[in-house]
């Protein structure tokens, strides 16, 4: 197994009496694609949460190359590379496509962030260019997010994820508002993408296709444990994966 990339060691969340992450122990080799699958309330947007940064664990470890980043901010993690995307688009319908890539990039690309510094400069829309068209969406870079399909807003929301030093990419359901003929390939060009750039990729999945087709590892989640950690194969044909969390009778 190659480095891992992300630690997670014995980490723990509770909301009072609910415990969201009990005992959450996986090692992340970098440059791997990892899912997360688990029924409602299992615990997957709680675990990319700590890794985020968004929730702090009560207890256990979370590093990052080496480093400790338990309860750092969001902000802090995402300069160190760790970057997410959310199960509904952080679009602004008021600009284009491009214009929302020129604001991401601009709030990555700086220590102090501000809107009222947009990056013009020709490197910057040059580099705009370059992702979009890695996402396979530069010919709707003069279109606002209002005109364009669930699947290009997609690849438009992940693609301002990746803006800046990009080392771990979260994300949360990735097809989730894709239309059935998009989704794979949507997932195609996300995963090519990501890939190229050597970035590791986690995420959540509840479409049992994507997983199968997309994931080399499988985390399955029930009740804030995970009882399965392994190839999709043998995770989808595990005894207890299959009673409590796909639903399939053996
Ligand atoms: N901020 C919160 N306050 C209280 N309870 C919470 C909070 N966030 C999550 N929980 C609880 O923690 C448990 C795990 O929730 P979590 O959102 O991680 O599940 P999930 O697997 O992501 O579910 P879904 O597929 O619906 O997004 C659930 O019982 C949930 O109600």
């Amino acid at each position: 197994m190659s480095q891992a990339i992300l630690d997670v060691r014995d980490v723990q969340k509770r909301f009072g009496a609910v415990t969201a992450a009990q005992d959450i122990t996986v090692q992340v080799p970098a440059g791997a694609v990892y899912s997360l699958i688990g029924t409602n309330g299992a615990g997957k947007t709680t675990f990319v949460n700590m890794v985020t940064g968004y929730l702090k664990p009560n207890s256990g470890s979370i590093s990052f190359l080496g480093r400790d980043i338990t309860g750092l901010s969001p902000r802090k993690i995402t300069q160190l590379g760790i970057h997410r995307s959310f199960q509904i688009a952080q679009l602004c319908n008021d600009l284009t496509v491009e214009e929302n890539m020129l604001v991401a990039t601009t709030i990555h690309g700086s220590r102090s962030p501000s809107l009222l510094r947009p990056a013009h400069s020709a490197e910057a829309r040059d580099k705009v260019l370059e992702t979009l068209e890695r996402f396979g969406i530069a010919d709707h870079r003069n279109r606002l997010i209002p005109e364009l399909s669930g699947g290009v807003k997609k690849l438009l929301d992940i693609a301002m994820a990746m803006a800046g030093d990009t080392r771990i990419m979260l994300l949360d359901e990735p097809t989730s508002g894709v239309a059935a003929d998009e989704k794979f390939p949507i997932m195609d060009l996300v995963i090519d993408a990501l890939k190229a750039e050597g970035v590791t990729i986690i995420f959540v999945e509840h479409d049992m296709d994507i997983v199968t087709r997309y994931s080399e590892r499988v985390l399955a989640f029930y009740d804030g444990r995970i009882i399965a950690n392994d190839a999709p194969d043998e995770v989808l044909t595990d005894p207890d994966v299959q009673k409590y969390v796909t639903g399939v009778t053996a």
